[in-house]
C-alpha cells in the first residue's frame, strides 16, 4: 500500500471533486473576497465489533495527508517532483473512520450502509446506523457538510473483506483495534488521523463506553 513512486504535482485545471471559486460579497457595506471550494458532503461511521470489542478503522494512503509531509524539488523541464527515497509512501498513511462521499443521489444513511460494505465488509441494517450528529470541515475552505454515524456490527454481520471498490482503485486496509488502543489513538500525533474520527472517539468513551 506504502509503495509509492514516481511523484509529481501539477496545477488542476478541471476537477469532479474539487471546485475553487472566488466569493465576492458584500457585509456590513464592506466589499469582500474569500476563495473556497465545492466539495462532495461526506458520511463517516464510527464502527464497533461487539464479537470481538474492537473499533473497526481503515488504514489508507492519502494523496493529500503525503503532499503536507513531503518537499517538491523542481525538474530540468520545470514539473515539480517528490523525492520518494526521501520521502517514504508511509507519510501518506492515514488511519480513519469508514467513510465516503455523496456522489451518488444517496441519502446519508444508504451511503454510511453502502460504504461499511464496500471499505470493511459488513452488511447492517439501515435503522441500525445511529446518527451522532452532523458538522462542518473546512470552514475556511470547504465548509462541507458530515454526517458521522455510529454502528455495532457482529461478525456474523461479515459479508465481504472490505478493502474499497476495485473499479475505483481504492486499496484500503480494514484495522482491527482494541478499546485500549483507540483510547490511546486520540492523543497519538505519531499517527495521521482526520478531526472527525478524534471526535467519534471522544464520543464513544462519553456515551457507549463502558458498556452497562
Ligand atoms: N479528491 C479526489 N481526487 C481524486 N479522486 C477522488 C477524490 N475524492 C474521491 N475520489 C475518488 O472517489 C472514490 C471514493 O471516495 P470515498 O467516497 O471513499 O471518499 P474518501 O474515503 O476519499 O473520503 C472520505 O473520508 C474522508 C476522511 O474521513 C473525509 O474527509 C471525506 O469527506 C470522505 O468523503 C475514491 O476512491 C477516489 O477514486
Amino acid at each position: 500500500m506504502d509503495k509509492i513512486s514516481d511523484v509529481s504535482l501539477h496545477p488542476c485545471k478541471e476537477s469532479a471533486y474539487i471546485k475553487p471559486h472566488r466569493i465576492q460579497y458584500c457585509q456590513n457595506g464592506i466589499q469582500k473576497t474569500w476563495d473556497a471550494m465545492t466539495v462532495h458532503d461526506s458520511v463517516a461511521i464510527l464502527v464497533f465489533n461487539t464479537t470481538r470489542k474492537v473499533f473497526v478503522f481503515v488504514k489508507q494512503f492519502r494523496p493529500a495527508v503525503y503532499m503536507n509531509n513531503v518537499s517538491t524539488q523542481t525538474d530540468s523541464e520545470g514539473n515539480k517532483m517528490v523525492d520518494t527515497g526521501k520521502y517514504p509512501g508511509s507519510l501518506g498513511l492515514t488511519l480513519e473512520l469508514c467513510a465516503g462521499i455523496l456522489d451518488k443521489n444517496h441519502s446519508a444513511q444508504e451511503t454510511a450502509q453502502a460504504e461499511l460494505i464496500e471499505e470493511c465488509g459488513y452488511k447492517v441494517p439501515l435503522d441500525s446506523l445511529q446518527l451522532i450528529t452532523s458538522f462542518r470541515g473546512g470552514v475556511a475552505t470547504t465548509g462541507s457538510k458530515q454526517w458521522l454515524f455510529y454502528a455495532d456490527v457482529t461478525d456474523a454481520m461479515k459479508v465481504g473483506t472490505g478493502g474499497g471498490l476495485e473499479e475505483e482503485g481504492e486499496l484500503i486496509e480494514v484495522v482491527d483495534m482494541t478499546v485500549v488502543e483507540g483510547r490511546q489513538l486520540i492523543l497519538d500525533e505519531s499517527v495521521n488521523r482526520p478531526v472527525g474520527m478524534l471526535f467519534a472517539l471522544q464520543w464513544f468513551f462519553a456515551n457507549k463506553w463502558p458498556r452497562s
